[in-house]
């Protein structure tokens, strides 16, 4: 292939399209197709079957009547439960696992939540408004004690936005990736090298919904402002829930967990 054109400041590398190869193109395709199929908790066929088992009015009020407290320890277990599979899908993307143990920290802390709302499309009836949550799927109102249905509805709105537009497993993989990859995260240390694998997957995403004639959702996917919005959210009710509860979080919250989302106590 010719050489990447690097302009003479030799500060960032161009990358035009023509670049990669269209062999690269269909291994990376290949790539982040399979990392996704690899890494997610339940097939599209069996959360597609279960759409319209929704929770009866008993189980909705047995939900209701929990305590705060514990309403929130189930949702941080299933989350830290479901981020670890969300690594799992960083380390198999190509890539991934060159980028210096910093930057892979870092783009995974920022982006983990984000890679989960995306998941949730795919467990979400945008038909009745209903997500897969502990077996069967949930109307918004189970989740009410949790105490933060602004949040949990910043989700549904955010899973009906993409479950109207039906996007295949193949689109969410690329749009999954893209987002892990985000060369404008801060503190990135090498943000020359995690800037040319998200032009590939760029390149690669375009050329997949060029083949399939999807090229019409690109400018209707969210923006990602939209995303980190729905992150900051969840950061701030879990602060909220550490005023209400001191303790619990430390004492209760697994590691993963707090490690993502807990800044270290700012003992300066
Ligand atoms: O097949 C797959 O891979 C997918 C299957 C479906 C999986 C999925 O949707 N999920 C796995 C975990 C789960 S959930 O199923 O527990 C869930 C929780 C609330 C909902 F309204 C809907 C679902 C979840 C849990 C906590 C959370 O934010 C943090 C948080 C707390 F921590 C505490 C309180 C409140 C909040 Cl909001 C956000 C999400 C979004 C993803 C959800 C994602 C993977």
């Amino acid at each position: 292939a010719m050489e990447p054109y690097c302009n003479l400041s030799f500060s960032s590398c161009l990358l035009p399209e023509s670049v990669i190869s269209a062999t690269e193109l269909e291994l990376l395709t290949q790539n982040v197709v399979l990392a996704h199929q690899e890494t997610c908790q339940f097939r599209q066929e069996n959360l597609h079957v279960l759409r319209w088992e929704t929770f009866s009015t008993p189980e909705m009020q047995s939900f209701h009547h929990k305590p705060m407290d514990q309403m929130w320890e189930r949702c941080v277990c299933h989350v830290t439960d479901a981020i670890q599979y969300i690594v799992e899908f960083a380390k198999r993307l190509s890539g991934f696992m060159d980028l210096n143990p910093n930057d892979q920290i870092v783009l995974l802390k920022a982006g983990a939540m984000e890679l989960l709302l995306l998941r949730m499309s795919r467990a979400f009836n945008c038909y009745n408004s209903t997500v897969y949550f502990e077996g069967k799927y949930a109307q918004l109102e189970l989740f009410h004690s949790l105490g933060c249905i602004d949040l949990i509805s910043a989700m549904f709105d955010f899973c009906h936005i993409l479950g109207v537009l039906n996007l295949s497993e193949h689109e969410i993989a690329f749009y999954s990736a893209m987002t892990l990859l985000d060369p404008c995260r801060p503190w990135l240390q090498d943000k020359q090298k995690v800037e040319t694998l998200h032009r590939k997957l760029q390149v690669a995403f375009r050329h997949l919904l060029r083949r399939t004639h999807r090229e019409g959702i690109i400018s209707k996917l969210p923006h990602k402002e939209r995303l980190s919005a729905i992150c900051q959210l969840h950061l701030e009710k879990l602060n909220v829930f550490q005023q209400m509860y001191p303790g619990i979080a430390w004492e209760r919250f697994p590691p993963l967990y707090k490690e993502l989302f807990i800044s270290e106590p700012d003992n300066s």
